[in-house]
């Protein structure tokens, strides 16, 4: 039987539908979670009747731990590229919706965690002092691609994407809302209504007109990947595979084991 990694529940009232990332115990992106999750926003992305979608975890504390560190060490080649293919999917399907898409970041979410976050269009976060966000990749040893960089010099800017890059910094909320990482934030469990309120204020738009807007902000760097789709896809596998790249990779996950016991 295959195994669901989202929920999604549309709201055939409002045009509103909510994904909630469910796949214990940190919502790691998977290549079938990634899967799941492209086919999920395409299925909305088709349904005229669904105008927003709020992101959000059904995982306590944790919105997403981001990619799966499980996929990238110790695999072959092959799985490789079709893993990396699956996490262009997902990033070509979120940044490039033509929804409205709201992130209600209701736990830490480093690395592609932050990635799906700052690809939506507004991120609400809970203001919890242990959470935290941010684009970490460096303190694996590994370096996030021109789009993960291009995404967030976007919404941060390109001397505070610089900065968070190279350190691998993650921000605790009040500090994400002060660099721009995230619009708001909000208690727990005020989180979700007030991401149905923004939402509200957003659909007031008219959708054409905000859906052009979006599309002319976001298309050059989309274009950027598309072009060179795969090449990018070996430029992954070949730095991934590369045997000081899967030790760093052991050293992260065996300091990830240790922090536990
Ligand atoms: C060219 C290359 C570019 C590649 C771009 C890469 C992007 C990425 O997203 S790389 C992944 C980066 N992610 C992280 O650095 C997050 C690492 N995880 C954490 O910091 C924490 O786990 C946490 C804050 C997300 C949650 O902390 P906590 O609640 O204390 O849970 P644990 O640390 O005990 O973790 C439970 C369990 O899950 C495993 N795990 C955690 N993160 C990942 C992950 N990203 N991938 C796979 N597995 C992960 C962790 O090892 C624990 O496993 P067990 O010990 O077997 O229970």
């Amino acid at each position: 039987q295959r195994r669901m990694f989202t929920n999604v529940e549309m709201d055939n009232s409002t045009g509103v539908a909510v994904i909630k990332m469910n796949s214990p115990p940190v919502n790691s992106l998977s290549l079938e979670f990634l899967t799941e999750f492209a086919i999920n926003m395409e299925k909305l992305e088709m349904d005229r009747g669904c105008r927003g979608v709020i992101l959000t975890s059904s995982v306590p504390r944790i919105f997403s731990a981001g990619l799966d560190i499980t996929e990238m060490y110790g695999k072959t080649p092959e799985h490789c590229g079709a893993f990396w293919r699956a996490v262009q999917e997902m990033w070509l399907k979120l940044y490039g919706s033509s929804m409205i898409t709201i992130a209600a970041i209701n736990g830490s979410s480093p690395a592609g965690g932050c990635l799906m976050a700052i690809s939506c269009d507004y991120r609400i976060m809970t203001d919890y002092p242990k959470y935290s966000i941010g684009l970490n990749e460096t303190k694996l040893g590994i370096v996030a691609p021109f789009w993960f960089k291009d995404t967030m010099i976007n919404c941060i800017g390109n001397r505070a994407t610089e900065h968070s890059l190279q350190l691998g910094l993650q921000y605790n909320p009040p500090e994400a809302l002060k660099v721009g990482l995230v619009d708001q934030l909000e208690t727990e469990d005020k989180l979700m209504t007030t991401a149905s309120s923004v939402m509200s204020q957003w659909l007031a738009i008219p959708d054409h007109a905000r859906q052009i807007t979006k599309s002319m902000m976001r298309k050059p760097i989309i274009d950027q990947l598309l072009r060179q789709r795969e090449a990018d896809v070996q430029n992954f596998v070949k730095f991934i595979t590369k045997d000081s790249i899967q030790k760093s990779l052991q050293m992260y996950m065996e300091m990830l084991k240790q922090k536990k016991g």
